[in-house]
Order: structure tokens, then sequence, then C-alpha cells
């Protein structure tokens, strides 16, 4: 199965930019045993799908559609983040400074609230929408929670496509204005692109087209899934 959607997936350019993994995470890595591991993997083995795609490009709402068409739990990091940031501390305000400035979250921060969220779940499938951002995502969440994803979805939109959409998204998000989706789609290209190239080298990422109708996209996607055995 991973082969053929492997070969679904056209080569993406890759990115010249090295993503360095800062000292702080080098110690989280290092003691990331097999025993906190094992927290997650010791009874079960739960079948993972990340979802990427840059700001607007449908996530979240494919997301809701997928989870309740194939029974998934559905973590959003953007959304485990915003909650977090939502508390009156020293780490919600440095959570919301770096989402203002469209930048990303320190690593150890975002793999622990995931990691919260799939323990307290009995669910044996989830999607991780808006996770891995970067290489140090990709690496933190290896090492600390000690398993790769099944499959690798990835939203292709145009850029103009998504500013519209961020636009028009009227949540009340603190990040959804002109200045910070500028700095978003930058920050998707330098990093987040390096991810996507890097499971479709492993044969595990499939590309789908994110222009058209939410039903239309949904076509795609339900295909996918409904091809699936997990
Ligand atoms: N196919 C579509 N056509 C038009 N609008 C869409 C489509 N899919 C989603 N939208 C709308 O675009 C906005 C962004 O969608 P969504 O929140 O799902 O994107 P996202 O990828 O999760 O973005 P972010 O990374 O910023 O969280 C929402 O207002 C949503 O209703
Ligand atoms: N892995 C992640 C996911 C999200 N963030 C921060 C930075 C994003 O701009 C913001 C919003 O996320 P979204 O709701 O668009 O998925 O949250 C991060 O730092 N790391
Ligand atoms: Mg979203």
């Amino acid at each position: 199965m991973w082969r053929r959607l492997g070969f679904l997936s056209p080569a993406i350019s890759s990115s010249k930019r090295q993503n360095r993994i800062p000292e702080s995470l080098k110690l989280v890595m290092l003691f990331a045993t097999d025993a906190v591991k094992d927290d997650i993997t010791a009874s079960r083995r739960p079948f993972i799908t990340f979802v990427l795609g840059g700001p607007g490009s449908g996530k979240g709402t494919q997301c809701a559609r997928i989870a309740s068409a194939f029974g998934f739990a559905h973590l959003s990091a953007g959304d485990l983040l915003r909650e977090e940031m939502s508390c009156d501390s020293k780490k919600g305000k440095l959570i919301r400074d770096i989402i203002m400035e469209g930048k990303i979250v320190p690593s150890e921060i975002t793999v622990h609230l995931i990691k919260e969220a799939i323990m307290s779940s009995s669910a044996d499938r989830f999607l991780i929408d808006g996770f891995p951002r970067s290489e140090e995502n990709r690496i933190a969440f290896e090492t600390i929670i000690g398993v790769e994803p099944n499959l690798v979805l990835f939203f292709d939109c145009p850029e103009e496509e998504m500013v519209k959409r961020v636009l028009g998204r009227n949540q009340g998000r603190i990040d959804d204005n002109i200045e910070t989706i500028k700095k978003r789609l930058k920050v998707f290209e330098m990093l987040n692109l390096p991810v996507i190239n890097y499971y479709s080298a492993k044969g595990k990422l499939y590309k789908i087209n994110a222009t058209g109708t939410v039903d239309e996209i949904f076509e795609k996607v339900r295909h996918l899934f409904g091809s699936l055995r997990p």
C-alpha cells in the first residue's frame, strides 16, 4: 500500500535550508528512554496520519470530515497550542508571541501536548493535523513518542487561494491577518516542505490537489481512506 502511495506522489523540489536541532531538544531526546515511549506503544500501536499543507489549505476542514466518516480522532497541533496559549502563564505567553510571529513553537512543547492527547484517548487511529511543521518537530515526535506515521497527507494549494481562505475564515484567530500570513507562508516553504519531501522519499506521502470545493476534495480523500485497512 505504502509503495502505491509513493508512486502516486510526485517528487517535490527539496529545500536547501538545513534545520538545526537546538541543544534543549537534544537533551529531551537523550532522556526519551524506551520506558517513556512505552507509555503509548506498550499496549497498542495506533494508526497515525500526519496531515500537512500550508495555512488555509483546508487541513482542519478535511480532518473533520475524515474523523466523522472513518472514526479517526482529530488532534490539531494548532488547537492544542491555542488552548495552552490561553493559560495565563509564561509558556502561554511564549506560545502567543510565536504564533503571532508566524513561527514554530519549540518541539518539546508541541510533542508533549500531542503525547498527552494521544494518551488520554482510547482511539486506535489519529489524524495529527498541522504536525510536523519542521524537521525538528518530526525528529522530536519520532524520538519522544517512538513511532512513525503510517500515512502522511499533503493538501497542496496555491498561495493566493490559501491567503483568500485564511482572510475569510473569521474565527478570531490572532494569526489570521495579512502580515502574519505572509510570514507563515515563508515558514511553510522553508521548514515544512523539507518534511514533505522526507515523507515523499519514504513513500508515505499522499499529495492531494486542494483546490475545488470541500466536497470535491473530500471525494479524493474518501477514496484514499476507503482503500485503507487501519
Ligand atoms: N475547499 C475549500 N474551498 C473554499 N474554502 C475552504 C475550502 N476548504 C476550507 N475552506 C475554508 O478556508 C478556511 C481555512 O480552512 P481550514 O481552517 O480548514 O485550513 P487549515 O489548513 O486548517 O488552516 P490553518 O493551517 O491556518 O489552520 C476556513 O474558513 C474553511 O472554511
Ligand atoms: N506543529 C505546529 C503546529 C502549529 N504551530 C503554531 C504555529 C502556527 O502558525 C500556529 C497555528 O497552527 P495551525 O492551526 O495553522 O495548524 O500554531 C506550531 O508552532 N507547531
Ligand atoms: Mg487548521
